[in-house]
């Protein structure tokens, strides 16, 4: 839904805009009774839209995404994180493995973050396969300790979806 289009002088400048277009609507489905939502890389800077997945009821969002050798190590698990604490959700990072001869070269660190923002399970930058069980009681069990989502104060302010 977000472009990629950012410029770090010296490190990394990349114009997703040029070359793709936008989309305009959440992808959330369900999946053995478990809604999921789904993101692509970028998104996962979007705290609003992460709201709004799981405002339809998502207790795992996955993104697939590629951050790179600059943003990767200082961003990657820590929005994963961030966006699995305040959605009290699971996360699921899914990178590609790192290719050195690469045009575009991946942080890779596919990872697995539980709602209370821990990482469950992290591959490193080589190709692997994470396989986890997630225990959805969880994703309860925090919302119900810390019970944020019934504390935000929407007389002041709103996440609202408008298409
Ligand atoms: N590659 C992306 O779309 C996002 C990314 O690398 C970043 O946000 O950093």
């Amino acid at each position: 839904m977000h472009l990629f289009d950012i410029d770090i002088p010296n490190k990394i400048t990349f114009k997703e805009s040029e070359v793709l277009s936008a989309g305009d609507q959440l992808t959330v489905f369900e999946y053995n009774g478990v809604k999921v939502g789904l993101g692509i890389c970028y998104d996962l800077r979007f705290p609003e839209m992460a709201h709004l997945m799981a405002k339809e009821g998502c207790s795992l969002l996955i993104y697939p995404g590629a951050f790179n050798m600059t943003t990767g190590p200082k961003h990657w698990e820590l929005l994963g994180r961030a966006r699995a604490t305040d959605q009290q959700l699971y996360v699921a990072l899914v990178s590609p493995a790192r290719d050195l001869a690469a045009g575009y070269v991946a942080w890779g660190h596919s990872s697995l973050l539980d709602p209370w923002g821990a990482v469950l399970h992290q591959l490193d930058h080589r190709p692997g396969t994470l396989l986890a069980d997630i225990d959805l009681t969880t994703v309860e069990e925090v919302r119900s300790q810390i019970p944020i989502r019934a504390q935000r104060r929407t007389d002041i302010y709103d996440t609202v979806q408008k298409s």
